[in-house]
């Protein structure tokens, strides 16, 4: 079963506007709320593609209620620990360009964490543990690495969606996937990353250290794939940006799916490209037909 983790779920409420004025009144021209969090995201876009996943983390609150009555009416398995203060309400705004506000979310107390340790003590060889998003400040930052180190002791294979930083301390751990974009690779190598060559480069890197397969989105300029025998590029379709919010989480449900059922990297990878290209031209996340329509727009091509 895979499992996915969102220690700081949202309810991402996207509003549009025609024009923002820093400091004015503005008004909105369309709202719209989703369950957000990047782990809940992958189980969702997972759910889409027929696959079963549950969901861990915290949630609280009227917010929390919200996310989890969703997800139930989804069909999606909910395992949260329930926590005293509302889950967050991150802000996601589309004018002429996206802009977001993450909220700081709630303080987790070590009663709270400790239940989610127990949670996570159940999962056993044969599982998958994706842990995705930020970490609430209230916990440690150690937090990854503890959980991951009882996936080892448990053999639970696990993927990390997470910062540069957080990444640096689990890499030796090796995660199956790990999916940057490229400003979270260029923060992990303090360099600049604007094209798949170089993002390709500092891939390898990744797999060195002993991640088993990394994917480096590039939003619009498509995405890279690397372990330790191939490099892939993905090139993605031209269409309308609708809202990018949860691109990276498809691909990452997107590659999981499609690896479970082929085994194939290079169509884990078309497939997760796919996934999130249909969710940057979507207002909320992809569906498996509209993956489909784009699959075969998603050109591959091996690198050396
Ligand atoms: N402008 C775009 N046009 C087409 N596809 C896009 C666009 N922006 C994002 N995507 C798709 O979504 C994927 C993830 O986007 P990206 O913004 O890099 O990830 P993240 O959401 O993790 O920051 C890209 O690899 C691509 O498949
Ligand atoms: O945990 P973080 O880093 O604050 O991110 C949470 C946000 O990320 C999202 O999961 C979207 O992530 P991506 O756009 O990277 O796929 C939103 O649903 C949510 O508001």
């Amino acid at each position: 079963m895979i499992y996915t983790l969102t220690l700081n779920p949202s309810l991402d409420y996207m509003i549009e506007a025609d024009n923002v004025s820093l400091g004015k009144l503005n008004r909105t021209t369309s709202e719209a709320k989703f369950p957000g969090g990047k782990g809940i995201n992958v189980s969702r876009v997972l759910n889409a593609m027929g696959v079963e996943s549950r969901t861990l983390g915290f949630i609280g609150g009227f917010t929390g209620e919200f996310i989890e009555n969703a997800l139930i009416a989804e069909g999606i398995q909910t395992s949260f620990v329930k926590v005293a203060a509302d889950t967050r309400i991150n802000v996601k705004l589309k004018a002429e360009q996206e802009t977001e506000f993450n909220a700081k979310g709630p303080d987790i107390s070590s009663t709270e964490y400790n239940n989610l340790i127990s949670k996570i003590r159940s999962l056993s060889e044969g599982d998958m543990l994706v842990l995705a998003g930020s970490i609430p400040s209230s916990l440690s930052e150690q937090t990854y690495e503890e959980l991951i180190q009882l996936c080892k002791e448990q053999k639970t294979e696990f993927v990390v969606d997470a910062e540069g930083e957080l990444l640096k301390k689990i890499l030796h751990y090796q995660p199956f996937l790990i999916k940057p974009n490229h400003h979270e690779l260029g923060q992990f190598f303090q360099a600049d990353i604007i094209s798949k060559k170089q993002a390709a480069h500092y891939a390898k890197q990744l797999v060195e250290l002993g991640a088993k397969h990394v994917i480096v989105s590039l939003a619009g300029e498509g995405a890279v794939y690397v372990n330790s025998e191939l490099t892939l590029f993905a090139e993605v379709p031209k269409g309308e940006v609708k809202s990018s919010v949860g691109a990276g989480d498809s691909m990452v449900a997107g590659f999981l799916s499609a690896y479970q059922k082929t085994k194939d990297p290079a169509a884990a990878f078309q497939y997760s490209t796919a996934a999130g290209s249909a969710t940057a031209f979507s207002i909320g996340l992809c569906t498996d037909d509209k993956v489909q329509q784009l699959l075969s727009q998603i050109k591959i091509e091996k690198k050396a």
